[in-house]
Parts: structure tokens; C-alpha cells; sequence
């Protein structure tokens, strides 16, 4: 109170509206003491665990795996508890049992000769390793973490007092009691539960959640549901946020994205797109076209022979629509600069090729039938038709827009989250390391001014009613967070979607990374970014996705001495032959920042049957000597905050400006 003896009673009287307020929810002076005394407490807990993942792209078993065994700490937790005193298998049926407690019974209950037994001797194990992990946490915080219907008995097990023997035969009875009314496996699941929540305390997804594996939309309900959890948009996402506010060219790229990965039931069965106008209009104009170069990627997918020729169709059909749709934004947008994009009237439709760059290209595929040289961007009416059920069926998907409005709320270009910044790709800079500005709205923007104007106009193109301008631009702006070279998203110059279909010649196939991948190892260049953010730049990292991490050449997730991470390590099938691992995981507890690398994961069926963990690495890439403590953090800062104001109630109840209740 020492720092607030010198309050003035003007400075009192100016905040007096606020402190009659929060008089309501702390009537007297010891309420206002109590919670003081509680919030100090708060400030000088260990910080708790952070946990960022990036670019899952619908691979939603490993996904949900790393979430389960928190990236590993919950073996390590195990293993720091039981040391000595488990068997190996016993520590890793523990583990299997704390990531997937529902399978596993299952499992066990149909081998297990003594199944009290069993329930008996691991709910002692899982009660304490459940105290373990809570051990950083209030009472009050781990309390909600507890299930309605074990909440209480789990309170009174989770603070034991040992010291009557009184106390330890009541224990006991609590878990007889609980196996004798046959409900110790409901225990085991709930406590299980408890324990993978309590290993992380925020989880940030650094985005790309959507495309090339099979079930994004099971990703969106597992983040629906976990307790803290913030997401910095990637391309991808922001691709199927516009699709799903209704715009076109959005469509039409989520829909080619999943033709070409196969996985158009994403659309089809798990959002309730119709699709089938887009397969009759694809088997008509295509019917005799072997649509080569539309074969779906299939990986290890059953994908029958007719199916796939089903699919080349409809991949091609949305692709031309794309192409065409894309012309009419570029035109409709001059500030996106993108001219050099009109591709399709650089086409020579009578020589099959196309000139680009002053060189001129065969084209692998040269039957357009929809495309009218004359006026190459105008879909047919059979087009527009096909484009209009699916805009309805995108904006009618009750799933879809479920899973976008949590994309909004919980998303971002880009977090600042305890003196660390996070975003999916860039900062777009020029090649001579300054930022990089764009015209919207006629107003040059550029840096953290950028990046925030143009979140202001995706959430209007989401939000804003049909046909205002707001929503028209702000749907335009979600193309251009997709592909435009200004985009943090995106952060490339170009996105060659069609010279990688139409041209065989790989050097049309380039795109060009923005400066920024090759000026952050500067560590001015960091040092500018730090300052554009207002980040401390001793304490600070910068935090990105979007680009795979080549791990099997030698490359490594640490840039800039350790000042930014780059964790995109192929939790994508399709890109673990660049990165040669399956994902990284960064790990921030209240020691250290942690790196994870994991192995490939075969299945959870594997994973429960065998006991088989996902094999990590993990390499420490800070640590701080003095543990970091919430009063270290942002929600520390807010308590500091309530902790100044309710010292200011105290003095105006001490007053008699306030009375007490
Ligand atoms: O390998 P695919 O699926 O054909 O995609 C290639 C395209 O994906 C992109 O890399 C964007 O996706 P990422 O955000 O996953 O990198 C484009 O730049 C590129 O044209
Ligand atoms: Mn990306």
C-alpha cells in the first residue's frame, strides 16, 4: 500500500464512478483485502505452459495426438514422478491411458482377468499425477478444470492431508466407493481429461488448419472445444473464411484445393456443400477430356479408377472457373496490382500456348471449351449457374459457418502474446528491408498499420450485411490475404496456381519469398520489426509458419540467433518428403522455450493398441535461469492492474468516500 499512501483524494474522487462499481462485486474492506491477498499469490505461481502448433492442414490424428501428450510433457511428467517406481510398459500404458482413456478401457476390459484391480492401482496413479501437474496452478483455477460430476470427491483427492490416518482410510473408501458403484471407469476418463488439460495452459495454432489432409472440420470442433486457445490465420484459413462469407474465387480455390488432394468430401459430407452441379457440369463439358493433368493426388487413399476420372473432371472445372473468377477481382481491384496475373487472355487459343514473361510456353492441356478467346473472363451461364449453388450451399453450411465465426473470434493477423509476436508468414518488406505499403481505400498502409487495416477489412467482409461495400471489399481483401504479395499470409510475389497445371517448363512455376525470408537473419532488420510492434527486444522471438522447415537437409527451425522460430514441420503428409519429419511443436513453460520435433504417427489405433508414443525431439532453445513467474506475463500485467484498483477501493472504504456493504 505504500506506493498508493500518496493518492490524492482528487485523483479518488476523478475514478470514484469506477470504484463505486467494482464496490459492487467487493462490498467491504476484507472482500477487497481477500482478493488482494489472492491475486498477489497468482503473481508468484510459475507461468504457465504454452503450447503452439502450425499448418496442420486437416491432418487431424497427429494433431489431436500432440494435443493429448501435450507435446510430450505428460510423458515427461510421468517419467520425472514415477522414476523409478513403474516398469517402462507400465509408464507407457499410464501414458496411453491419459491420451486416449476412452479406447484404452475399452481395450483393457476385454483382457483384464481383475478389472478392480486395474481401476484400483492406476486411478492411485492418475490422482497423483494429476496433483503433479496441477501443482502450478490456484485451487481455484484447477477447479474448473474439474468435471461437475467428480468435482468434489476430485477436490478432496487431489489435496490430501497425511498426517491422520483418519484422513487415508477416508481416501481409500472415496475410491472403493467409486469402483464399487461401477463408475471408476468414468473416473478414469474424467481425470484423464483433467490431467491433458492441465499440461497446457494456452495453445496457439499459428495457422494453416484447412487443406490437403482429409478432416479439417474435425480440427475446428477440437479447438471448439479446448479451455484457452488463440489462432493466427493462415492462408488457408483466411482462404476458407471468404469462401464460407460467400466469395466466389474463394470458392472455387477451397474446392480445387480439395479436388486436387482428393478430399472433396470435406466439402461434400462434412460441411454439406452440394456439389453435385459443379459434377454434372464438369461431366458434360469434359466428358471426353482425360483431364490429365487434374488427376488427383491421392496419397495413401482407396481411390477407385472412375472416381478419380470423376474427380479430374471437377478439378478442372473449378480451375478454369477459378481462373476466370481471379481476372474479374484483378480487374475490379487495380490496387491489388495484380495486371500480370490476367492470365488467360495471354493465351494463344488457336497455337496452344501462352506467352508470359516475353517467352512463350506449350500448353500441356489446350482444351478450353468454356473459354471464349474474345472475352476469356466471362463464365458461361452454365458457370454462373454452378457458381451460384455453391455460394449458397458455402454460406448455407450451418458447420461451416459455426466453424468460420470461431475463426473470427478466437483469430487474428497476428498476436502479441508475452513479448512474443506471432503470425503465420511474413512481414511484407521491399528489398531494401523497409516495409512494404499498399493502397487500400485510398490510404497508404504498411507495417503493423497493414497488417491491422486489413483485419478490420476481412471481419467487414464476414460480418458487413449483403451488398454494402464493405462486405464486396472486404470479401475481395480475403482473396488478396490469400495470394496477394502484400499479405502477411501469404508472403510470397506470385501464387502459380495455373502455370503448375498448364506448363511443364518448372521455371514458370516460381514464386518468389518476400524479402523478409532472407533480411530476418539481420538483426536490425529484427530489431525494426521489434520496434513496430512495441516488442522488447532482449526478451522477444517472433513466431511463424507457413514455410516447411527443411529438416532432412540440415535446415533448422531457429533464424536469427534464436530471435524468430519457424515451425511448419510438415504436419502435412504431402510435404514430409521436403521436411523429412512430421511437425514441430514449441513448447514455452515457465523455465524454458522448448522445440519438439516429431516422427511420423500411423494412427491412433497404433498409438492405442501398442502403446506407441510419437517419437520427439526435443531441443531447448532458451532457458532462463530464474523461473518466470505469472507476474512475467500479460495476464500477470492485468492482475497488477485489478491489483492497483482494489488497493484504490481500500483507501476510498478506509476514507469514507465508498461504504462498505
Ligand atoms: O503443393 P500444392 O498443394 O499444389 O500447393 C502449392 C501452393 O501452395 C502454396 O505454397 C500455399 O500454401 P502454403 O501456405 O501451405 O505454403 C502456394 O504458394 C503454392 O502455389
Ligand atoms: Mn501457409
Amino acid at each position: 500500500m505504500k506506493e498508493l499512501s500518496t493518492v490524492s483524494d482528487d485523483y479518488l474522487m476523478n475514478n470514484i464512478k469506477y470504484l463505486k462499481l467494482l464496490s459492487k462485486q467487493y462490498p467491504s474492506i476484507s472482500k477487497a483485502s481477500a482478493e488482494i491477498i489472492n491475486l498477489e499469490a497468482i503473481l508468484n505461481l510459475p507461468k504457465g505452459t504454452e503450447h503452439f502448433l502450425t499448418d496442420v492442414h486437416g491432418e487431424y490424428e497427429p494433431f489431436v495426438h500432440v494435443l493429448r501428450n501435450g507435446s510430450g510433457v505428460i510423458k515427461r511428467k510421468i517419467e520425472e514422478l514415477f522414476a523409478n517406481n513403474l516398469r517402462e510398459s507400465e509408464k507407457k500404458m499410464l501414458a496411453t491411458l491419459v491420451y486416449y482413456p476412452e479406447q484404452k478401457l475399452e481395450l483393457i476390459s476385454k483382457e483384464e482377468t481383475d478389472i478392480d484391480d486395474f481401476y484400483r492401482i492406476n486411478m492411485y496413479r492418475l490422482i497423483e499425477l494429476c496433483r503433479y501437474t496441477s501443482s502450478k496452478y490456484t485451487r481455484s483455477k484447477v477447479r474448473k478444470f474439474l468435471p461437475e460430476e467428480f468435482r468434489y470427491i476430485m477436490e478432496e483427492l487431489l489435496h490430501p492431508d497425511n498426517s491422520s490416518d483418519h484422513k487415508q482410510e477416508y481416501y481409500h473408501s472415496i475410491i472403493e466407493t467409486i469402483i464399487d458403484i461401477d463408475r471408476a471407469k468414468e473416473f478414469i476418463i474424467a481425470i484423464s481429461k483433467v490431467i491433458q488439460k492441465l499440461v497446457v495452459d494456452r495453445l496457439h495454432i499459428l495457422g494453416d488448419i484447412y487443406d490437403r489432409g482429409p478432416r479439417p472440420d474435425i480440427i475446428m470442433d477440437t479447438l471448439m472445444e479446448h479451455h484457452s486457445v488463440d489462432i493466427q490465420w493462415g492462408n488457408h484459413d483466411v482462404l476458407w473464411m471468404g469462401a464460407a462469407a460467400g466469395q466466389p474465387v474463394n470458392i472455387a480455390n477451397a474446392l480445387r484445393i480439395c479436388a486436387r488432394y482428393a478430399n472433396l468430401d470435406i466439402a461434400e459430407d462434412f460441411y454439406g456443400i452440394n456439389l453435385l452441379p459443379l459434377a454434372t457440369f464438369a461431366i458434360e463439358v469434359y466428358k471426353d477430356d482425360p483431364c490429365k493433368e487434374f488427376i488427383p493426388k491421392v496419397g495413401d487413399q482407396d481411390v477407385s479408377k472412375s472416381e478419380k476420372s470423376l474427380i479430374a473432371k471437377m478439378h478442372k472445372a473449378i480451375s478454369v472457373i477459378q481462373f476466370k473468377l481471379e481476372g474479374e477481382i484483378i480487374k475490379r481491384r487495380p490496387e491489388f496490382e495484380m495486371n500480370h496475373r490476367l492470365l488467360l487472355e495471354k493465351i494463344n487459343y488457336e497455337d496452344g500456348t501462352i506467352n508470359l514473361k516475353g517467352k512463350t510456353y506449350k500448353l500441356k492441356d489446350n482444351n478450353l471449351p468454356t473459354v471464349d478467346p474474345k472475352n476469356p473472363y466471362k463464365l458461361t451461364k452454365s458457370e454462373e449457374i454452378v457458381v451460384e449453388k455453391l455460394v449458397s450451399s458455402f454460406k448455407g453450411s450451418e458447420k461451416l459457418q459455426k466453424h468460420v465465426s470461431f475463426l473470427f473470434s478466437k483469430g487474428s493477423i497476428y498476436l502479441k502474446a508475452n513479448s512474443n509476436l506471432l503470425f503465420h508468414g511474413c512481414i511484407p518488406l521491399n528489398a531494401d528491408g523497409s516495409f512494404m505499403s499498399m493502397k487500400l481505400q485510398n490510404k497508404e498502409y504498411k507495417g503493423k498499420e497493414l497488417m491491422d487495416k486489413m483485419e478490420v477489412l476481412a471481419r467487414e467482409g464476414y460480418f458487413f450485411a449483403e451488398n454494402t461495400y464493405q462486405k464486396q471489399y472486404g470479401m475481395d481483401i480475403m482473396w488478396y490475404l490469400w495470394t496477394g504479395k502484400c499479405s502477411s499470409l501469404f508472403g510470397k510475389d506470385d501464387m502459380t496456381t495455373f502455370e503448375r497445371y498448364f506448363i511443364a517448363e518448372k521455371e514458370a512455376h516460381k514464386e518468389n519469398k518476400n524479402p523478409y525470408y532472407l533480411l530476418r537473419e539481420d538483426d536490425e532488420m529484427c530489431e525494426r520489426v521489434y520496434e513496430e510492434f512495441g516488442l522488447d527486444f532482449e526478451e522477444s522471438h517472433i513466431i511463424n509458419g507457413h514455410v516447411p522447415v527443411e529438416s532432412k537437409n540440415g535446415e533448422s527451425p531457429i533464424k536469427a540467433n534464436g530471435r524468430i522460430l519457424v515451425i511448419d514441420g510438415g504436419f502435412s503428409k504431402a510435404y514430409q518428403n521436403k521436411t523429412g519429419i512430421a511437425g514441430y511443436t514449441l513448447i514455452y513453460n515457465s523455465y524454458s522455450l522448448q522445440i519438439v520435433s516429431h516422427e511420423p504417427f500411423s494412427s491412433a489405433e497404433e498409438a492405442i493398441v501398442n502403446e506407441s508414443d510419437i517419437l520427439s525431439t526435443t531441443v531447448v532453445v532458451e532457458h532462463k535461469v530464474k523461473r518466470r513467474r505469472v507476474k512475467d506475463t500479460d495476464a500477470g500485467e492485468k492482475i497488477k492492474e485489478e491489483i492497483k484498483d482494489l488497493k484504490m477501493l481500500l483507501i476510498a472504504y478506509r476514507k469514507g468516500l465508498i461504504k462498505e456493504r
